[in-house]
């Protein structure tokens, strides 16, 4: 069942060696094969089924370093199991000699390996192999929602103002030249459900559309809302948005005719919270703990649950936050279906959203929704929206979902939306349009040919980004000046020109995002590139760890500071003692904490960050910057997710440092996480 051409254990050190598995990968292999009571893994006696179990485990292993929920067994190369590219030209030491089938039927003979359910490390089923906690997650996570999706909210329309108070609400929408109106659909979807996934891309209008359905579920009943997402910057962006989308609705309030449905919609508005909060903070951390304050037996003190930036929730944390719900507790989840997935294992927002994918050659749109008839129904008495065309004879979780379509940022010609929409669609033709229709807000840096220290793209990326950064920078030599000439004239009651907010808030207008992390082209070298160009433009004196102006990213959570990975702030000039460094952040409440740069958690310059850092977050300007020529393990990262990620950071330029066979080589390479979520939702494998 087995050709190897070395023993097992010596296949195992070398492929660490070279780095197609990690440490962790082969001491997990062999301490499960010690459960197993493999004894002498070179023993051949068994027929090489000891040998067998040992490649598979190491196999899972590397699957769940990878981010995968679990080894699909019907995806292993049979004929060079340590490869996934069946056309590589590596060497082959070792090849499965019995089928898919044959595969499965035998691992299931383990020891080790049990069916769902079942107290055994590791679980098979349906042809997938996991470990057990990760089935654990998976199963719950795929049971509360399939749980939540089936509790539909009655809402008795002889007595319910709804329908009206709906009406007056989404009227401005119906001048829209738009066959449907999402927004108005996802509204009415939310009331009808316990659970709501609400997907679109930047600027769909996730958040108008939730400010307008916490207004309507607030006019029937007081409700405890809390509004949470995955990192501080996501959740401070989320209070931003609803702050924004409240004073909107205000202004469109006010041209109401009627006075009474005003004057109801006025009370509601005024309760809808601003206040968000990351979802740690929401679970109660523990010090040096993996458990949260708040759990099954525990659960959290609400009745509605708002999630914004869903895809960046992993499967265990989606498991830890939907087992803290309440019975009563309804959830709706905010997000974009296609940015990059979560950094740790799964895809639970992509998985959800897969049953609406088109998979027909005919399909005329890429996604489409699946409503019962019953839904359907009362979509329309509350809308009037005829979505019957629509209806599916398995809805399943369709019901609870709901995708906008339509960015009202990215209008019509805009280049970043088409260059966003070309990317997600992997359409190089289209990518290669939009290129080379000189969109203003558009910028390509080719990299040259030469050699790399004199890389002609790179050189122009790092003058105009000395330019993007010289407006904070020169803020904060303006501060320094104004201190230097109030001390020397004795004045002690002088104020520092610029406020730390405005500091912050102009340093956050841009942003350079690496595909990478290592090497010259990644945000190591990039950011030591930036320090160096603007040292030489005198914007910056780089002297010791802490100068002034130095951004910094944190790399750990220290619950004590309430500081959290990814949080970002400024080394800027204590306003209480200037002489003094603090570092400077701005918290989700948009109140300012300043730390002892001594006193930080692990943390790194961050003139530059990674895309996935930068999810949750916009610029004004975003430059990102790929690689002139990447490595085996490099072009793995290199995902179209990654690509629309880093485009839809932009708000209004979009300056990228490549080549662009690279470009449209990234856009037809699609992230895939194994997972059975999908399966658990839709029961069907071919969604995908
Ligand atoms: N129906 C609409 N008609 C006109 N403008 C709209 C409509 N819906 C939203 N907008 C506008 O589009 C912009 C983005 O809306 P919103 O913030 O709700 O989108 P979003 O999907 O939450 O964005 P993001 O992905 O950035 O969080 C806002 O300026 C908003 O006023």
């Amino acid at each position: 069942m087995l050709m190897l051409t070395q023993p097992i254990g010596e296949l195992l050190k070398q492929w660490q060696e070279q780095r197609i598995i990690t440490p962790l990968d082969r001491h997990f292999a062999l301490e499960l094969a010690r459960i197993e009571s493999i004894s002498t893994i070179d023993d051949h006696s068994d027929n090489g089924s000891s040998e067998l179990f040992l490649l598979v485990c190491a196999l899972l292993s590397q699957q769940l370093s990878n981010q995968h929920s679990c080894l699909v067994i019907e995806q292993i190369n049979l004929a060079n199991p340590m490869t996934e590219d069946t056309h590589r030209q590596t060497q082959v030491n070792c090849q499965i000699t019995i089928s898919h089938n044959q595969l499965i039927e035998h691992i299931s003979q383990f020891d080790a390996v049990g069916a769902g359910g079942e107290n055994k490390p590791l679980i098979l089923e349906h042809g997938r192999l996991y470990l057990n906690k990760y089935h654990f997650f998976e199963t719950q996570v795929a049971n509360k929602l399939t749980q939540l999706a089936s509790q539909p909210i009655k809402i008795d329309l002889s007595q319910s103002q709804l329908p009206q108070l709906i009406e007056s609400l989404f009227k401005a929408n119906s001048t829209h030249q738009q066959t449907f109106d999402w927004q108005k659909i996802a509204t009415a979807t939310a009331l009808l459900n316990a659970l709501a996934v609400i997907t679109g891309g930047p600027g769909t209008g996730k958040t108008t559309t939730v400010t307008k359905l916490l207004l309507l579920l607030l006019t029937q009943s007081n409700l405890t809302i809390r509004l949470v997402a995955p990192t501080g910057k996501a959740a401070a962006r989320l209070s931003e948005s609803i702050k924004a989308s409240k004073q909107r609705l205000l202004n469109e309030l006010s041209n109401l005719e009627n006075a009474s449905i005003a004057r109801v919609l006025n009370d509601a508005l005024t309760r809808i919270p601003e206040e968000a909060s990351t979802l740690h903070r929401l679970l109660g951390v523990i010090p040096n703990s993996h458990q949260f304050r708040h759990h099954q037996h525990n659960p959290l003190r609400l009745d509605l649950l708002v999630v914004d930036e869903a895809s960046m929730v992993d499967l265990p944390m989606m498991y830890k936050l939907l087992s803290a719900l309440p019975p009563h507790g309804r959830l709706i989840l905010l997000g974009d279906q296609d940015q990059l997935a979560s950094v740790e294992a799964g895809a639970v927002l992509a998985d959800i959203c897969v049953g609406l994918k088109q998979t027909s050659a005919h399909a005329t749109t890429p996604w489409s929704m699946r409503y019962s008839a019953s839904q359907a129904q009362n979509i329309a008495n509350l809308t009037g929206q005829d979505v019957s065309q629509f209806i599916h004879p398995q809805p399943k979780i369709g019901d609870s979902l709901c995708m906008l379509m339509h960015s009202h940022r990215f209008k019509g010609d805009a280049g970043i939306g088409l260059l966003a929409n070309a990317v997600n669609q992997g359409n190089t033709a289209a990518i290669a349009q939009v290129w080379q229709s000189n969109h203003a807000e558009l910028h390509w840096f080719e990299h040259t040919q030469e050699l790399l220290s004199q890389n002609q793209g790179k050189q122009q990326l790092l003058t105009m980004s000395v330019q993007a950064y010289g407006e904070y920078l020169q803020q904060i030599q303006a501060n320094q000046h104004a201190f230097a000439s109030a001390s020397q004239g004795g004045d002690h009651t002088f104020n520092l020109p610029h406020s730390e907010q405005s500091i912050i808030d102009s340093f956050n207008q841009y942003r350079i995002l690496c595909a990478m992390r290592a090497g010259e082209f990644g945000v190591e070298g990039i950011n030591i590139a930036m320090t160096e160009s603007l040292t030489q433009a005198k914007l910056i004196s780089a002297q010791g760890e802490f100068y002034l102006g130095r951004p910094i990213i944190i790399q750990s959570n220290d619950y004590n500071l309430g500081l959290f990975n990814g949080d970002i702030g400024l080394i800027l000039q204590d306003r209480n003692k200037p002489e003094r460094l603090m570092a400077h952040f701005v918290m989700a409440d948009g109140s300012l904490l300043k730390v002892l740069p001594a006193r930080l958690p692990s943390h790194e310059t961050c003139y530059a960050m990674t895309v996935h850092k930068s999810q949750g977050s916009e610029f004004d300007k975003v430059s990102f910057v790929l690689p002139p020529r990447p490595s085996v393990s490099q072009w793995q990262l290199l995902t179209k997710e990654l690509l629309y990620t880093a485009i839809t950071r932009a708000k209004n330029h979009f300056y990228c440092l490549g080549t662009s066979q690279l470009f449209e080589k990234a856009s037809k390479q699609a992230t895939s996480r194994a997972s059975g979520l999908a399966w658990r939702l839709w029961g069907e494998d071919d969604t995908k």
